[in-house]
């Protein structure tokens, strides 16, 4: 039994027009989505803008209906939990936030901040929260003479530590971390990374880890699935898909990763047009009329692409 299991996810957004707001058609933001996620470990979801990957995320978070298929989280049915009986998969599961700049309320303190999830599953007095949110803040590298300032006075790098403190103090075991570091400066992305990896043994944590880029997740994760138009193109270890992608999709966006070394940037540029030749030259065999991946197929007991039928 997996950890978390999707199985044939489906989520549809309807399209409402006119002056009555009638559904005129739907959005397949998610079309078929099968993928299981090891508990301890890190599945990267990956895909360019509009693939479909938040609508993922949200939907375990309990934010999206599903329009069909079923999520499991160790086995349970989320589905089939409602009001109470999600109570404590509510803690369970948690997210971190895209943009640290925006997701914290920048009139309060760092205390409130970090203590207000816990106030809804915990009734601590002042000074046990205080504690509780100090030891935490200590815990993410920041300072508990923090607990009083207000989100400005705080880096961006140090803004994601605080939002993470925020989901840590519920004790999850789960997070989907959608875009975690995109809002970032490249020089911090890597510390922040660093630090979401070094807490995951740590907090005994599993993650998904949402980004529309191979180059941030290359040492994240153990498993990966590339998604294009609401479908996952491979999946597989992260060995598979960085050292043998078989979708020319996939070949594109690990072209696409920059390469730090100035040496190589002549390099880089002759592989990326000969992934972007290939893209466009074999792009119908590999989508069909409507722009739709194909149905995966095994070609290792861990590695499945959709390849040309
Ligand atoms: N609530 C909604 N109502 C209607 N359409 C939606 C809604 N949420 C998302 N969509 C559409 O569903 C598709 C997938 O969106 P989603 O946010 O899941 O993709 P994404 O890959 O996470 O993109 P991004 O990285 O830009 O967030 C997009 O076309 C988006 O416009």
């Amino acid at each position: 039994m997996s950890f978390i299991q999707l199985n044939e996810v489906k989520v549809h957004y309807p399209i409402r027009s006119g002056m009555l707001r009638r559904v005129t058609g739907q959005v397949k933001a998610v079309d078929g989505v099968s993928l299981a996620i090891e508990e301890g470990k890190t599945y990267g979801l990956v895909g360019e803008s509009g693939c479909g990957k938040s609508s993922i995320g949200r939907a375990i978070l309990g934010l999206n209906r599903l329009t069909s298929g079923s999520i499991h989280y160790e086995g349970t049915n989320l589905a089939r939990l409602t009001g109470t009986n999600r109570h404590p998969l509510r803690r369970d599961i948690q997210m971190i936030f895209q943009d640290p700049y925006s997701s914290l309320n920048p009139k309060k303190r760092v205390l409130s901040l970090i203590a207000e999830p816990l106030r809804n599953f915990e009734k601590l007095t002042k000074q046990a929260e205080q504690e509780r949110v100090a030891t935490m803040l200590e815990q993410v590298g920041l300072n508990a003479d923090d607990l009083y300032k207000y989100p400005h006075e705080f880096s961006g790098g140090q803004r994601q530590r605080i939002g993470i403190a925020r989901c840590l103090m519920l004790n999850p075991r789960f997070i989907v971390a959608d875009e975690p570091v995109s809002a970032l400066d490249v020089s911090v992305q890597a510390q922040v990374l660093n630090f979401m990896k070094a807490i995951q043994t740590r907090f005994a944590l599993t993650y998904l880890f949402i980004s529309h880029d191979l180059g941030i997740v290359r040492h994240m994760c153990d498993h990966i699935g590339i998604m294009y138009n609401g479908r996952l193109v491979e999946a597989g270890t992260a060995a598979d898909i960085y050292r043998n992608p078989q979708h020319i999709y996939t070949q594109r966006l690990i072209a696409a990763i920059p390469n730090s070394n100035p040496r190589q940037r002549h390099q880089q540029q002759i592989v990326r047009q000969a992934a972007a030749e290939r893209y466009q030259a074999e792009y119908q065999h590999f989508f069909d009329a409507n722009d739709q991946p194909h149905a995966l197929q095994a070609i290792s007991p861990t590695h499945f692409v959709a390849l040309p039928q």
